[in-house]
């Protein structure tokens, strides 16, 4: 008998109906990163690529359920965490994560859809960062996140520098600040252990975005399962999104899912280089 193992992630975040951002982009891009995908769900969204019509939320309880199920069985090598909308799950999540000794965790600050819905509360924001930020290897605001948790507006690269270098001094971790709503380029800042390092990406021209922020968050935990130090994690993930986005699916009447589907030649899915 032939038996292999696989590295693993577990996303813990929101569905998303359509399948374009949530647990279903988490899922597509683990898998086509070559690891084993997982999921606590925290609410089932009634979405599509036009907008959010609807939030069902799991209670704190069920999602523990969920956690407790994954932890004591398959136990993630890494965890990504998306939309969290109330502050008594994300008290739930940081329980947990401490009871299970949970490593490599990046927490997508999720606040508002692509389309505009907002998906969290303002208490659970204040929740999230004294519970969960502390346990993060890394955050990942793009901008208008950044400018809440920074508490100033963000217009050059300057700013995102020194929002960066404010928030991961503040919560103590490191911080990727996503440029993808800078209007000429797609510059991400990873600030970390005291440096800060910009990762470059030329601006795609492509209006469906829906769930880039969520595909960047679950490609550099798969990266940081399969063992990659954080830099390399982003640089691979920043890659990775660059390909989904330029394959250019166009699905929806709205700003569209990207392509997963795009690795020629297993770049991603490849184990080899582990
Ligand atoms: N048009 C684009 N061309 C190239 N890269 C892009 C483009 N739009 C976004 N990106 C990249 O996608 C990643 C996600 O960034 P973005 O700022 O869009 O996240 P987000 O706003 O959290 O996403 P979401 O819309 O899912 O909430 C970043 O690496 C960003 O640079
Ligand atoms: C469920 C879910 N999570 C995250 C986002 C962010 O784009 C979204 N639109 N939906």
């Amino acid at each position: 008998m032939n038996t292999k193992k696989r590295k693993t992630t577990l996303t813990i975040a929101g569905s998303d109906s359509s399948g374009g951002a949530g647990i279903q982009a988490d899922i597509k891009t683990m898998q086509a990163n070559g690891v084993y995908a997982m999921s606590a769900i925290t609410a089932l969204t009634a979405q599509n690529t036009t907008g959010v019509s609807g939030i069902f939320e799991v209670t704190p309880e069920f999602l523990g359920q969920q956690l407790d199920a994954v932890f004591t069985d398959i136990y993630p090598d890494a965890v990504k965490i998306g939309m969290v909308a109330s502050a008594e799950l994300v008290k739930m999540i940081a329980f947990k994560l401490k009871e299970y000794k949970a490593e490599r965790i990046v927490v997508d600050p999720v606040m508002v859809s692509t389309s505009g819905s907002r998906l969290i509360s303002e208490e659970a924001i204040q929740i999230l960062k004294t519970e969960l930020f502390p346990l993060a290897s890394v955050l990942t605001p793009n901008i208008p996140e950044a400018e809440v948790l920074f508490g100033a507006s963000i217009h050059s690269a300057e700013d995102m520098e020194r929002a960066a270098q404010a928030i991961s001094e503040e919560y103590h971790c490191a911080v990727l600040l996503k440029g993808g709503h800078q209007l000429n380029d797609a510059n991400d800042l990873l600030y970390a252990e005291g440096k800060s390092r910009w990762f470059y990406g030329r601006r795609i021209d492509n209006p469906n975005t829906h769930g880039t922020g969520c595909t960047l968050s679950s490609a550099i935990a798969s990266n940081l399962a399969k063992g990659y130090g954080l830099e390399e994690a982003v640089e691979r993930a920043k890659e990775y999104i660059s390909g989904a986005l330029a394959a250019m699916l166009d699905l929806g009447a709205g700003s569209g899912p990207m392509d997963h589907g795009f690795d020629i030649g297993g770049k991603f899915t490849s184990q080899s280089d582990l």
